[in-house]
Parts: structure tokens; sequence; C-alpha cells
């Protein structure tokens, strides 16, 4: 997506909630709603994170793959939303979701990232360095918390390239989502949904976007209904019939 177009869409989309988000991609066939489980919330900051994805992959030391030089956090483009995560060898499909128990992100990156204007960063493995991110009052979301640093048992092998997460969902034992750099992400405590930009075409973008305050209205509609003492699956049938 070209800047200003990514700017424009992530300035709407700051008026939502990823539930509005996941609303709107259940209605045009993304039957999970671009929902990635599991991150939690770990520092203080004004919600939500909106943003492109700035993609960034973690291997073992044994990885075939040879390791960049080059610091991913001296770098990260306007409008960006910094996502970290491992190869598939280090992810598991259940808590605590990563075989890796050191951190893979800390404050002095925080402190790097908060200084280029980053809207946030999401560690699909642990975080460290937890009052460094409050004070800085910059979002981290991360699926759990370490005290070690990265460097003995990780390889930063991607800067830039397609993530995927082994996710464990009903009726399939494990399924893979992938994260492609520039899709959209928008997070808060309820957690991250992604919209797929690299596997939609302009028009089904539109046709997302376009259906997000309309549902945000009616859903407002059922609330009104139901504090009138409305019973609410007629409400919501009768408010959403339109949409
Ligand atoms: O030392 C590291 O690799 C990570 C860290 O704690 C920081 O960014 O503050
Ligand atoms: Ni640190």
């Amino acid at each position: 997506m070209n800047k200003d177009k990514a700017i424009r869409v992530t300035n709407f989309l700051k008026k939502f909630s990823p539930c509005d988000i996941s609303d709107s991609l259940v209605k045009h066939g993304f039957p999970n709603g671009g929902f990635f489980p599991n991150l939690q919330v770990q520092s203080n900051f004004e919600l939500p994170i909106v943003g492109e994805a700035y993609t960034v992959l973690y291997a073992p030391l044994d990885d075939p793959r040879p390791a960049i030089s080059k610091s991913y956090i001296d770098s990260i483009p306007l409008n960006s939303v910094l996502i970290i995560a491992t190869t598939q060898i280090l992810q598991l499909p259940y808590a605590p979701y990563t075989r890796i128990n050191n951190a893979m992100y800390g404050g002095l990156m925080s402190t790097r990232a908060k200084f280029q204007n980053c809207n946030g960063s999401i560690i699909f493995g642990r975080i460290r360095d937890i009052q460094e991110h409050n004070n800085l009052q910059y979002p981290v979301m991360s699926y759990g918390l370490g005290t070690t640093a990265p460097k003995p048992v990780l390889k930063l092998i991607g800067i830039n390239v397609q993530l995927e997460i082994v996710l464990n969902s009903y009726p399939n034992k494990t399924t893979l989502e992938t994260i492609d750099p520039g899709d959209l992400i928008i997070a808060d405590e309820n957690g991250m949904v992604r919209i797929p930009i690299s596997k939609i075409d302009d028009s089904t973008l539109e046709n997302i976007l376009d259906y997000i305050p309309k549902r945000v209205k009616a859903d407002q509609l059922v609330a009104e209904d139901i504090n009138e003492g409305k019973e609410a699956a007629k409400s919501q049938k009768l408010r959403r019939s339109n949409l």
C-alpha cells in the first residue's frame, strides 16, 4: 500500500477496536476475524495499537540460515507496528506458546522504537524490562515475560519477511497463520487483529473498511434497544438486517 493511503487507513482504524475490525473480517470471509490469540498487554499505553506490520524473524542458533548483522531496530519505517516472531520450531500450539525462555525484546528496544514514532511492539515470545516499557508509556504486547537477553539462544534471520504463527484451533490440530510485511495491525487488550493486505484486493479492503462504522452504529442501536428493555436477539437481527 502506498504511504499516503496507509496513513489514511491507519487514522481511520484508530477510531475502532480490534473487535470492530474482526466483525468486518468475519463478514468478508475470514471466519477467525483476523485474530491472533494468546498475546497479553504488557505496558500501560493509549489504545489501540494501529499500523503496518514491520516484521522481524528470530531463529535458533543451529538454524542453517545465516544471522543478519544489521539491527532491525534502527530503521523502523513510518506508520509501523513492530512484530517479532520466531521460526516454527520454536513455537508451541499450547501455553506458553514459545519454547524460548529468553526474552526476545527489552526496554532499550522500546526506547529506540518510540524515538522513531513506532506505534507499538508485538512480540510472539517473551519480553523483559517491564517497568521500562511502562515508564515510556509505549505499547508492548507479548506471550510472556522473561529476564534473560536473546543473544545466547537466538539469532536474527529476517527483517521484513513473512512470519508464520503456529496456532491451535478446533478442528485442526495446529494451523499456521502468516503475517506479511505491510499487513494492517490493530491491537488492544482484547488482542491483535490483522487485515491481510497482501491477500486482498483494493476493493475488498474498501468493503472491509466501509462495513466497520456501519456495524458499530448498528450495535450502538442494539445497546439502546436493550436499555429500553427490548430482547437482544430480536434487536440484533433487526439492526444488522440491512448491513
Ligand atoms: O539486551 C537485549 O538484547 C534486550 C534488552 O534487554 C533491551 O532491549 O533493553
Ligand atoms: Ni534491557
